[in-house]
């Protein structure tokens, strides 16, 4: 199948990359040229496992390609994926000029009928103003070729993108129930990835649309939910860790995404929340789980930061922090909304001075924290503890997981590691002599 993929970036790029692996011809198509230039020279660039070997394997076969020009984009397929970001708006609401550009760059040289899929992650309704905005243009041209719109959301995980996207656990579309074509085109296009048939969810788009939404706000609201738990945990000297096993043993409530932490961030959670909150409200229902939900992870991005704060006595003047870790979570280079930046400016407005050490984000971070004095963006984790007096580990990857903490108990003056992951066994830091202080395990082993 000739398939066009609007968006070449983390979603787009990832969908284009996988499709063109099974078999199908694939031209992404992107307005940043610089991007565009990179992956036509096989580099990719964004962090993301598997990924350089599936579009080098799409580039060697001549089935993979990438552009600027929408021309060649809609000459190229009549199926054309949306993959555009959809950044909050100043108000929360999803913001959708990204989208609604593309459609009408569709719009003004389609030259026969096309299936538009809307794969950005958008409120409900968007896909009539997707089939509005190409139709206005078609009209303006007066041609007749008919737009086909199905909405197609995306729910593969930063850091696991290509083993989500080859694996999934479901494939959500929603067309006009009498498109039949377009569920053809969808149980042919996504025949690999469907195991035993059982994967596509076919539903109408408004449905579509918000199984999107539900999904990431209903894990969010799971994460937010652990971390008031362990807040509390923290005050009843319990042990959260114990605690998260025992109640994911339960087959109703299940073992995933029952991690406490220094907070959700990322590019879609905080984003999606807001959006939905956003839908919600102006539609006259309160969001009351979600509004909890959305400042339970505001404070629990700071709190890190607080504890280490309120370990010093509240002043870090002339203190040192080492931190590991900036991505919002391990296997990505990704920084947006990340517990990373909240944390650093608590210790910087405390009057600390920042060591951050990342094996993938230290790019992305430079930027994102340009203005900042008093941080060092440094190249490894050992580097991070020179001269440091307490460690704060804020990303889970994995090679945080074991490190030597006699080694940490020499380098560390203050001799305090700070667990924003609960990644380490509080018995373990101590017998070394450290201070342990996890997210909802002040009982452990004191
Ligand atoms: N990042 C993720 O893990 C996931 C993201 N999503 C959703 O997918 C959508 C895309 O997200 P990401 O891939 O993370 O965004 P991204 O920011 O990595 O990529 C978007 C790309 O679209 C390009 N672009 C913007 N306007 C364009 C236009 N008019 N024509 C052509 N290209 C244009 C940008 O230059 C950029 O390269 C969002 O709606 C997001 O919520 C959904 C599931 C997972
Ligand atoms: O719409 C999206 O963009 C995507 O958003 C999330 O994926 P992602 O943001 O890549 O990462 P997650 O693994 O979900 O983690 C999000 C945040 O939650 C935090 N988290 C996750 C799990 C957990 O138990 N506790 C916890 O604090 C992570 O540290 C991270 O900051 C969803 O998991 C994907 O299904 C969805 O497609």
């Amino acid at each position: 199948m000739k398939i066009t993929v609007i968006g070449s970036g983390y979603v787009g790029l990832v969908t284009g990359a996988c499709l063109a692996d099974t078999g199908n011809h694939v031209l992404c198509i992107d307005l940043d040229a610089g991007k565009i230039d990179r992956l036509r020279r096989g580099e990719i660039p964004i962090h993301e496992p598997g990924l350089d070997t599936v579009v080098a394997r799409g580039l060697a076969a001549g089935r993979l390609r990438f552009s600027t020009d929408y021309a060649e984009a809609v000459a190229h397929a009549a199926v054309a994926f949306i993959a555009v970001g959809t950044p909050s708006d100043e108000d929360g609401s999803a913001d959708l000029s990204h989208v609604l550009s593309a459609a009408r760059e569709l719009g003004r040289r389609m030259e026969r009928d096309t299936l538009v899929i809307v794969k950005s992650t958008v409120p409900v309704g968007t896909s009539d103003k997707v089939r509005a905005a190409v139709q206005e243009q078609l009209q303006a041209r007066g041609v007749p070729h008919k737009v086909s719109v199905a909405s197609n959301p995306e729910f593969l995980k930063e850091g696991l993108a290509v083993e989500d996207f080859m694996r999934p656990d479901r494939i959500v579309v929603g067309t006009d129930p009498d498109d039949h074509r377009a569920k053809d085109i969808f149980r042919e296009m996504y025949a690999p990835f469907n195991r035993n048939h059982e994967r596509i969810f076919f539903m109408d788009v408004r449905s579509a649309e918000f199984t999107k939404y539900a999904s990431n706000c209903m894990l969010a609201v799971r994460i937010s939910f652990m971390n008031e738990l362990a807040n509390l945990a923290d005050r009843l000297k319990v042990d959260i860790e114990q605690v998260r096993r025992g109640v994911g043993a339960d087959p109703r409530i299940g073992p995933h995404f029952l991690y406490a932490g220094a907070g959700f961030g990322g590019s879609c959670f905080p984003k999606d929340l807001r959006a939905l909150i956003h839908t919600s409200e102006e539609s006259g229902e309160p969001a009351e789980l979600m509004r909890a939900a959305q400042n339970v992870n505001l404070r629990q991005r700071r709190l890190l930061g607080q504890k280490i704060v309120a370990h010093f006595g509240g002043k870090l003047d002339g203190r040192t922090i080492a931190l590991w870790g900036l991505a919002f979570k391990a296997n990505t280079d990704d920084v947006r909304e990340a517990s990373s930046i909240d944390i650093i400016d608590a210790l910087l407005q405390a009057g600390a001075r920042v060591r951050a050490y990342d094996p993938a984000a230290l790019e992305t971070a430079a930027t994102a924290l340009k203005g900042r004095a008093g941080v060092s963006l440094v190249r490894s984790a050992a580097e991070a503890l020179e001269g440091a007096d307490a460690l704060a580990v804020v990303t889970e990857w994995l090679e945080f997981r074991s490190p030597d903490f006699d080694d940490l108990a020499r380098r560390l003056k203050s001799r305090v590691l700070f667990d924003g992951r609960n990644l380490y066994d509080p018995f373990a830091v101590r017998r070394a002599g450290l201070v342990y202080q996890g997210i909802g395990r002040s009982g452990v082993g004191e």
